[in-house]
């Protein structure tokens, strides 16, 4: 548990130094492989995020989505049970700042997508090991929507610099399928 509380804190620290130019660099070309993938092409419904504090962001794939037709969806969390809600979303206009810093989506009801009914999830991460596993902020947040919702596709999305050698993953986390970084996609 130390280990894990001391690597997240210091893979945080690590994806804060990168510079703002790397960031967006990073992104749009990992927004263009998660595009050109075949589970990518496949999906009528994705469930995306909206980046916080020097995560990758992905909002050019998210546009690329609504031109090929797709369905975009955002998870919206609750912070007493830890749990997410989804919603779809139609542009980028409609969103709120809500809870840790995060824009989200209102939580209309008549756009409140069932999570057991999309086929692929893309998620954001502190650190990834080569195993798939991964380390978030420590909420739980993921691997509680996982272990629900199996179905899906779970596609982690990282700088290099956030892959580790491992991230002493426990018996409740929920590896991803596949990892993209601007260079490659991981197959695990
Ligand atoms: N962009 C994005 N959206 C996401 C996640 C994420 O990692 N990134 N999450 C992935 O799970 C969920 C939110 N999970 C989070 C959990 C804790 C903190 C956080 O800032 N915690 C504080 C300490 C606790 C607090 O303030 O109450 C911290 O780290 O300083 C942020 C997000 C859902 N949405
Ligand atoms: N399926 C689950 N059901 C209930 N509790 C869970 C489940 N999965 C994880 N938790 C709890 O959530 C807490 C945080 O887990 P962990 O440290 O793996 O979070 P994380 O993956 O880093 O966070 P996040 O997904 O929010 O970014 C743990 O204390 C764990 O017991």
């Amino acid at each position: 548990m130390i280990t894990k509380k001391k690597l997240r804190a210091e893979m945080i620290l690590v994806r804060k130094q990168l510079s703002p130019q790397y960031i967006t660099q990073s992104s749009q070309q990992i927004s263009e492989k998660l595009v050109q993938s075949s589970f990518f092409i496949d999906a009528d419904v994705i469930l995306f995020y909206m980046a916080i504090r020097s995560e990758v962001d992905l909002r050019a794939a998210m546009k690329s989505a609504w031109q090929l037709g797709k369905q975009i969806a955002l998870p919206k969390v609750n912070p007493k049970e830890r749990t997410m809600n989804c919603y779809r979303i139609d542009s980028f206009s409609e969103l709120e700042l809500g809870s840790y810093g995060i824009v989200e989506p209102p939580s209309d009801p008549t756009k409140e997508i069932d999570p057991g009914t999309i086929p692929l999830v893309i998620v954001p991460g502190v650190a990834f090991d080569p195993l798939g596993f991964r380390l978030g902020y420590g909420g739980g947040y993921y691997d509680r929507f996982f272990s629900k919702y199996t179905s899906c596709i779970r596609v982690g999305v990282a700088y290099p610099e956030q892959i580790v050698a491992t991230v002493y993953p426990e018996s409740h986390d929920q590896p991803m399928h596949l990892i993209v970084t601007p260079q490659q996609i991981f197959n695990v």
